[in-house]
């Protein structure tokens, strides 16, 4: 069976195509993609920004086993509202975008490049919408599985990794041993750092990186040892994942409703269970923008501030973007319109 020429099969083809031209940008409306995609936002976007990166032509990957890989890694993505496809999808296209910052121009080979657009996509598949401490506490399956050590980043892996095991769907037939050992490892290393777990750590090891930085004469950053590369594309997935609150007003929005829907769904299940209602899960006691401003606050300006610095100039604007948006929920906090009975 002939390929779609956009991977997928919609209706909708020229207006796909035109939005997925801007697959380079940030901000890119991946919800959009999800309606014109035929409900296939992963496979649009991983499949453009393959083609788009000449990844098919580098490690031969022939366009079918791509696609067949792409769709089958969609299809166990859950139906949750927040952890889903479309949410693999986007962390997919910011990856995409960061990799294009020009202060990183030519530092990462194609082998690593690959490895970060394939963690990014695959980082989050069969999540089952709620945390790890949720797993850890119902002392569930995939706990028990792996030790109650970032359960779900290891079971998004295994996932990943089995559904290659097809010949049909085995994109990496055509590299080396030593291409596969090393995407592998690079994956494996990365997708464990988008536990939220180690984002302390790693905010801190990124600090001294910035404060050691060396560049070249283009003000480009140079990275000798393999620790120096993972742990740039590790705080690359990381921000990509939290990238929410840096992206347009009335994207941010739709995906703060998702997450909180998630959240609520797990204390509606933590209340059932007779278990204490984690933070921020309890749909009674809702201070959604209080807890965007502690998000924007705690974790996620601290980390895309210094990510701007490791890269400045190129995440300024970004970084402008997100400053705007916590003032948007801060305003929302004090005024009478956010507090109930005024
Ligand atoms: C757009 O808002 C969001 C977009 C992504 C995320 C991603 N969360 O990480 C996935 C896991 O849940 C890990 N933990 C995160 C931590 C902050 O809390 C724990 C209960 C779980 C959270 C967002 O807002 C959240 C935090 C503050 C209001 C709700
Ligand atoms: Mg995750
Ligand atoms: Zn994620």
């Amino acid at each position: 069976t002939p390929i779609p020429e956009l991977g997928v099969d919609t209706p909708h083809t020229e207006e796909l195509r035109s939005l997925l031209e801007r697959v380079n940008d940030w901000g890119l409306d991946t919800f959009r993609i999800e309606d014109l995609s035929g409900q296939r936002p992963l496979t649009a976007i991983t499949y453009k920004i393959f083609q788009e990166r000449q990844l098919l032509n580098t490690y031969a990957i022939e366009p079918h086993t791509l696609i067949s890989y792409l769709l089958t890694l969609e299809d166990h993505y859950q139906q949750v509202p927040y952890h889903n496809k479309a949410h693999g999808a986007d962390v997919c296209q910011s990856m995409h975008v960061l990799l294009n910052a020009s202060a990183l121009d030519g530092v990462f080979t194609e082998l690593e490049v690959m490895s970060a657009i394939f963690a990014s996509a695959v980082h989050d598949v069969d999540h089952p919408g709620v945390t790890n401490q949720f797993l850890i506490n119902t002392k569930s399956d995939l706990a028990i599985m792996y030790n109650d050590e970032s359960v779900l980043e290891n079971h998004h892996l295994a996932v990943a990794f089995k559904l290659l095991q097809a010949n049909e769907r085995n994109i990496f037939a055509h590299l080396t041993a030593k291409q596969i050992k090393t995407l592998r490892k690079m994956v494996i290393d990365m997708v464990l750092a988008t536990d939220m777990s180690k984002h302390m750590q790693l905010l801190a090891d990124l600090k001294t990186m910035v404060e050691s930085k060396k560049v070249t004469g283009n003000n480009i950053i140079m990275l000798e040892s393999y620790d120096d590369r993972i742990q740039v594309l590790q705080n690359m997935i990381h921000c990509a994942d939290l990238s929410n609150p840096t992206k347009p007003l009335d994207i941010y929005i739709k995906w703060t409703d998702r997450i909180m829907e998630e959240f609520w769904r797990q204390g509606d299940k933590e209340r059932d269970l007779g278990l204490e209602v984690s933070p921020m899960c309890d749909r009674r006691v809702a201070s959604v923008e209080k807890h965007q401003v502690g998000f924007i606050e705690f974790i996620v300006h601290p980390l895309w501030e210094t990510w701007a610095d490791l890269v400045y100039p190129d995440a300024s604007a970004i970084l402008e973007t997100l400053e705007q948006n916590r003032d948007w929920y801060q305003a929302r906090l004090s005024s009478p319109s956010s507090t109930p009975g005024t």
